[in-house]
């Protein structure tokens, strides 16, 4: 029996559709604390469009989401207070400094200087980030940006992390140190909602995931649930081969590498 207590995010039933694409239907999951939870799906299956939902910044059609006891459509306010958000696009401030970017954000969000200052050097330290500190936005590598966008999303030490394909960009060094980062704050409760389309990124930083394609969930455990499930269906599957299958992309991938074999006359 589930404790409710223990969960930050719970979506219920969520649909949500744009024109004629269903983007969301009927999604259910939920992330207890101190969990990564992998969202994890093919481009186009619905993630940036259930991590907007559980902001608030877009509105559900059907169904319903509570993030720590909050509605997002009526308490978008206090919802951006207990979160720390990656988006998937690169960071809108370009025309700021990232130090300029943090004194902002310390200021909108009334941080506590003493304590925000050490822990922003440490955070720049750890990322190779110090060198840019002071240069225009604008003038970083994606790399370096989400880098700064990580660090602005960590930096009111939010209960929640919801970061949409965070590890784009990121060299080994940096991917190392953001998973560093994700299990210290589970490590103390936190929680973490992760979207990622890559599997192996999913099994190697999630707890549980969320296979969802073209909106749906598809199949959802830990990876070792997952795992046993492969073998359970007896065919001699790996889980990158499930992955596929799931994502009903096995049949397109296989069609797709024969056509490419003719168009290169391997
Ligand atoms: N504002 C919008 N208007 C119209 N269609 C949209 C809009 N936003 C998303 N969609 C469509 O909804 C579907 C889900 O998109 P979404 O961005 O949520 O997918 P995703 O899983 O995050 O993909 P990716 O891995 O490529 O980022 C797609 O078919 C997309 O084209």
């Amino acid at each position: 029996m589930e404790n409710y207590e223990n969960l930050t995010i719970k979506v219920e039933k969520l649909s949500k559709s744009f024109k004629e694409v269903q983007a969301v239907n009927d999604l259910s999951f939920h992330i207890k604390k101190g969990e990564i939870y992998g969202l994890l799906g093919p481009n186009g299956a619905g993630k940036t469009t259930t991590i907007k939902l559980i902001l608030g910044l877009l509105e559900p059609e059907v169904g319903n989401i509570s993030v720590l006891g909050l509605d997002p459509e009526k308490n978008e306010i206090e919802i951006k207070n207990q979160v720390g958000y990656v988006s998937e696009e690169p960071l809108i401030y370009k025309s700021l400094t990232p130090k300029e970017l943090f004194n902002f954000i310390a200021s909108i969000r009334k941080l506590d200087g003493d304590k925000t200052t050490p822990k922003l050097a440490q955070y720049l330290e750890s990322l190779s980030a110090v060198e840019y500190y002071e240069r225009l936005i604008s003038t970083l590598s994606r790399g370096n940006k989400q880098k700064i966008q990580i660090i602005a999303a960590i930096m009111h030490d939010p209960e929640i992390l919801i970061m949409d394909e965070p590890l784009t960009g990121l060299d080994a060094k940096s991917v190392k140190v953001v998973k560093e980062i994700l299990e210290l704050h589970t490590n103390r409760g936190g929680a973490v909602l992760f979207s990622t389309h890559i599997m192996e990124i999913a099994e190697d930083i999630c707890d549980r995931i969320g296979i969802i394609n073209q909106g749906k969930m598809v199949a959802e455990g830990t990876m070792e649930t997952l795992k046993q499930s492969v073998s359970a269906m007896g065919e001699n599957l790996d889980l990158e081969d499930i992955f596929l299958k799931l994502t009903e992309q096995d049949d397109s991938i296989n069609h797709i590498i024969e056509n490419l074999r003719k168009t290169m006359n391997l």
